[in-house]
């Protein structure tokens, strides 16, 4: 089938998509979709996980090797009649037979994408060629969990799909930025090439309950410092920007794409751009007033700005943005304080 690139170009494959395999005319259980999330342990994932079960016509796969996720993001799922998890580690090949592919398995805090380099490429590189070769062989539609990292860091802002990026291929984002870009490149080869219905969702910075408590990105560092009642930690200069996006509006976006009619790679993200010292100021003022914010040194290659053109979303998906930073906060906030053991005072 061709389908349309964000850009409006009808990307035509040159083969027709793979037949889907005749298993799945005999399956024992008769779900109408067999959906498998690699990462689905993880905090997007585990989010997606619960608004594609709440279908009954689903049956959903998850795979992850839980490096930074974990079972007890899924615990209410495991034991249902139409959900299985299983450990595995995308760099090796998976054979399952399933209908569609949301593919977000990758380390997505710096922190843990830069702990082993070697590790992030290959799971973007390697872990992608896989998850495209198993939607090949099962003639399933696969969406990739890009990143607003490919724009590097931007001279064009905010950024529109048609922007080429300004990523540097040796620093130490790289192993990243650059694998996801290599990840895209893959996606639409296989589209090309073999007819694979494909789908590319562009992700900007998103949060909410379910991060790992000490991932290191900078709305749950932000928010367990001030409920620890130690410093916000901003790194200099301060005046580089974000654009926040709650989990719930991103996994909307998402399941959209996939069942829309266009490739991408389409932004998702929300257009509210904030400095890390607003965000800081933000934090402060709605959960903790006494704590201080503190520069701190950065890391290289930090980008100084991002923020979503979601024309295309709101054009081709019907998609944008509910939550707005300060009603999404609470929401992140009130997770926090159960996992830390920390009440709220009246
Ligand atoms: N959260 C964001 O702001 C953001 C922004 C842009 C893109 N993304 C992308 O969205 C996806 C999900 O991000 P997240 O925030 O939920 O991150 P996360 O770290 O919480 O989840 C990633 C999941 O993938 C699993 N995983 C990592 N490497 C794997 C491997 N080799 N094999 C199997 N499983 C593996 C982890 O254990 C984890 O459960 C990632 O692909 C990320 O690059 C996220
Ligand atoms: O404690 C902190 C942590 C981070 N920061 C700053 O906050 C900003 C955001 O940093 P984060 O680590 O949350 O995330 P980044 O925007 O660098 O990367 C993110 O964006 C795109 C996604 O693909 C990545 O998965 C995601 O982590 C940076 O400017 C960083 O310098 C702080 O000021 N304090």
């Amino acid at each position: 089938m061709a389908a349309n690139s964000s850009n409006g170009e009808q990307q035509t494959p040159s083969k027709p998509p793979p037949l889907p395999s005749p298993l799945r005319f005999s399956k024992f259980f008769q779900s109408n979709m067999r959906i498998l999330v690699t990462g689905g342990a993880g905090f997007i994932g585990s989010h997606l996980v619960d608004k594609l079960m709440e279908n009954e016509k689903n049956e959903v796969i998850v795979v992850d090797n839980y490096f930074t996720g974990s079972k007890d993001n899924l615990r209410k799922w495991i034991g249902h009649p139409r959900f299985e998890l299983i450990r595995h580690d995308v760099t090796e090949p998976l054979l399952v037979e399933v209908d569609q592919i949301y593919h977000l398995a990758c380390p997505a805090s710096p922190i843990f994408y830069k702990h082993n380099p070697v590790k992030t490429i290959k799971t973007n590189v390697i872990g992608t060629l896989n998850m495209l070769g198993l939607a090949k062989r099962v003639g399933a539609r696969i969406l990739l969990t890009s990143t607003s990292e490919v724009y590097g860091d931007p001279l064009i802002h905010p950024q529109p799909e048609t922007y080429w990026g300004n990523v540097n291929p040796i620093g130490v984002r790289s192993c990243y930025d650059e694998g996801k870009r290599v990840a895209e490149t893959l996606m639409f080869d296989y589209h090309r090439q073999h007819g694979i219905e494909i789908r590319i969702a562009r992700i900007f910075n998103t949060y909410g309950p379910r991060m790992n408590i000490d991932d290191g990105r900078v709305v749950s560092n932000f928010i367990a410092q001030a409920l620890r009642g130690e410093p916000l930690t901003v790194q200099k200069p301060g005046t580089q920007t974000r654009s926040f996006c709650f989990v719930s509006d991103m996994v909307d976006g998402l399941i959209r794409l996939m069942e829309g009619e266009n490739t991408g790679p389409i932004n998702i993200g929300n257009p509210g751009e904030f400095t890390m010292l607003e965000l800081a100021e933000t934090v402060k003022e709605l959960i903790n007033q006494k704590v201080e914010i503190k520069m701190v040194e950065n890391t290289p290659d930090d980008p100084r700005q991002r923020k979503p053109d979601i024309t295309k979303a709101k054009e081709l998906l019907g998609w944008e943005p509910k939550v707005k930073l300060r009603d999404g906060l609470p929401l992140m906030e009130e997770d926090f304080r159960l996992r830390l053991g920390v009440p709220k005072e009246n």
